[in-house]
C-alpha cells in the first residue's frame, strides 16, 4: 500500500475510534475547513518592511537571527507566502502592516493612501487571500522616544492620530475589494522604562486620540477595528500605557474588538483564561497566537498546552464565529517560510484536537459534578489518533502530510532564499 493509502486506512480506522465516543471527525474537518487564521507578514522580512529608509526595528520589538533569505521586496514576500500557503491545509488570511506598502517614492505614514496598497489588494483577489491590516506606530523618528498617540506634544500626536485615520480607510477599501471586513488592530506602543510620575495623563491623551481616529464611522462589511493591550515591552517596562485594563474598558466602551496577544502579559498568565470572560463584554475577539519565552519574545507557535488550551476554549465556548485568529511571531534564527508553516500548521493542528474532543460529554460530567470521569476522560483524550486525521485533512487539502512539506522549504531555500542578498536588493 502507498503512503497515500495508508493515510486513508489510518482515517478510517481514526474514524471508528472517535466515532466510539461520539466525536464525528467528518463534521471535525468540515467545521475547521471554515477557519482562515491570519498570517502575519512580518514573519517574512524581520518586521522591516518597505518604506526604504532602513528604519532600525523599536519600540520593544526585537527580532534575533540572520537566516539567509529575508524577504527585501513586496514580490519577494508574496512568493515566499505563496510557498508557506501552498503547505497549510484551508484557506488563510494574510495580515499586512501598514509599513508594508510600495511606495515609489518615500511617503511618511500619515500620508498613506490606498493607492500603496493596491498591489496587496490585486494579489489578495487573485491568491484568494482575504487582508487584515495594522496601523504602524513604531521603527519611526516620531516614536523614537517611545511615545505616538499618548505623546505629550500635540503635533506628534496629530501625526499618528493621521496614521491611524489613514490606516482605518484602507483597511475599508480593503474590505470593499474582498468582499468580507478587513480587521484593523491597533498596537500603541508607548510606555515608560522607570517609574512613570503621572499614569493618568498619557492613558487620558491615548483615548482622546483613539476617540478622533474611531470618530469616522466605516461599514463593519468592510473593516472591523481592533485593539491590542500589552503589560510590558522592551523600553516600557515599568508602564504600558495601553494595557490590558486600559484597552478592555476602551473597546466594551467603543464596541471595538479586542485583541489578545499570548505573548503581552505576565508570563504565568494566560490568554485561554481571558477568552470566555472578555466574550460577555465585547462582541468579538482578535487572537494574536505567539508564545512568549520567560519574556515576549513572540518565539514561533508551538504544540504547547496554552496553544491547545485557547483552541479549546473557543471550540468548548461556542466562540469560532466571533473569534478572529492571528499569528504574531518573528524568528529570524531558522527558515522564515518553515516558521510560517510550523506556526500555522501547529495551530490548525490544536484547533482540529479540540473539535475532535467530546466536548458534550465533558461538560455534562461537569455539570453532574463527575470531576473524576471529566480528568479521566480528558486525559484518554490525549492518546486519540489526531496525527490520523491531521495527515487525512492535509491529504484531502492537496498540501504535504507529515514531514514532507519540509523537503518543499529545503528545495525553496537552495533555489531562491539563499540568491538573496542585501547587497543586490531588486528595484
Ligand atoms: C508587529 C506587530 O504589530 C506587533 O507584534 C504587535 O502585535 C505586538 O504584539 C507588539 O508586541
Ligand atoms: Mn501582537
Amino acid at each position: 500500500m502507498g503512503r497515500s493509502g495508508k493515510i486513508d486506512a489510518m482515517y478510517e480506522l481514526a474514524r471508528e475510534q472517535y466515532a466510539a465516543i461520539g466525536v464525528d471527525t467528518d463534521d471535525a474537518l468540515r467545521r475547521i475547513g471554515d477557519v482562515a487564521i491570519s498570517l502575519h507578514c512580518w514573519q517574512g522580512d524581520d518586521v522591516g518592511g518597505f518604506e526604504g529608509d532602513l528604519q532600525s526595528l523599536g519600540n520593544g520589538l526585537a527580532v534575533t537571527g540572520n537566516h539567509p533569505g529575508r524577504a527585501r521586496t513586496p514580490d519577494e514576500l508574496r512568493q515566499d507566502l505563496q510557498t508557506a500557503y501552498a503547505l497549510i491545509p484551508g484557506n488563510h488570511r494574510l495580515n499586512l502592516h501598514a509599513m508594508y506598502g510600495e511606495f515609489d517614492t518615500p511617503v511618511d505614514r500619515d500620508a498613506i493612501d490606498v493607492q500603496h496598497f493596491q498591489g496587496w489588494i490585486q494579489w489578495a483577489v487573485d491568491q484568494g487571500v482575504p487582508l487584515d491590516f495594522n496601523p504602524s506606530f513604531f521603527s519611526h523618528p516620531n516614536a523614537a522616544d517611545g511615545f505616538t498617540l499618548a505623546h505629550s506634544d500635540p503635533g506628534i500626536r496629530q501625526f499618528w492620530i493621521d496614521h491611524g485615520i489613514a490606516c482605518r480607510k484602507i483597511a475599508a477599501a480593503m474590505g470593499a475589494a474582498q468582499g468580507s471586513p478587513c480587521v484593523d488592530n491597533f498596537w500603541v506602543p508607548d510606555g515608560f522604562k522607570d517609574t512613570p510620575a503621572d499614569r493618568k495623563t498619557p492613558r487620558e491623551r491615548l483615548a482622546a486620540s483613539l476617540d478622533e481616529i474611531f470618530s469616522g464611522s466605516l461599514p463593519p462589511t468592510h473593516t472591523i477595528d481592533a485593539v491590542e493591550c500589552k503589560l510590558f515591552g522592551i523600553g516600557s517596562e515599568s508602564c504600558v500605557v495601553g494595557s490590558h485594563e486600559f484597552y478592555l474598558g476602551y473597546a466594551i466602551s467603543g464596541n471595538q474588538m479586542l485583541c489578545l496577544d499570548a505573548g503581552h502579559f505576565h508570563p504565568t498568565e494566560v490568554i485561554s483564561d481571558k477568552i470566555s470572560s472578555v466574550l460577555m463584554y465585547v462582541p468579538e475577539l482578535l487572537l494574536h497566537v505567539s508564545r512568549g519565552v520567560r519574556w515576549d519574545s513572540d518565539h514561533v507557535v508551538t504544540f504547547t498546552d496554552e496553544l491547545q488550551a485557547i483552541m479549546q476554549e473557543i471550540v468548548r465556548g461556542g466562540f469560532l464565529d466571533r473569534v478572529h485568529i492571528g499569528l504574531d511571531f518573528f524568528d529570524a534564527s531558522i527558515n522564515r517560510v518553515a516558521a510560517w508553516t510550523i506556526g500555522t500548521r501547529n495551530a490548525l493542528k490544536a484547533l482540529l484536537a479540540a473539535l475532535l474532543e467530546p466536548t458534550e460529554q465533558l461538560q455534562q460530567l461537569e455539570r453532574e459534578g463527575d470531576f473524576t470521569a471529566r480528568l479521566a476522560l480528558m486525559e484518554e483524550q490525549k492518546m486519540m489518533p489526531l496525527g490520523a486525521v491531521w495527515d487525512h485533512y492535509c491529504q484531502v487539502s492537496d498540501v504535504p502530510a507529515g514531514r514532507q512539506w519540509l523537503d518543499v522549504v529545503r528545495q525553496y531555500e537552495q533555489d531562491v532564499l539563499k540568491l538573496r542578498s542585501d547587497a543586490s536588493v531588486p528595484a
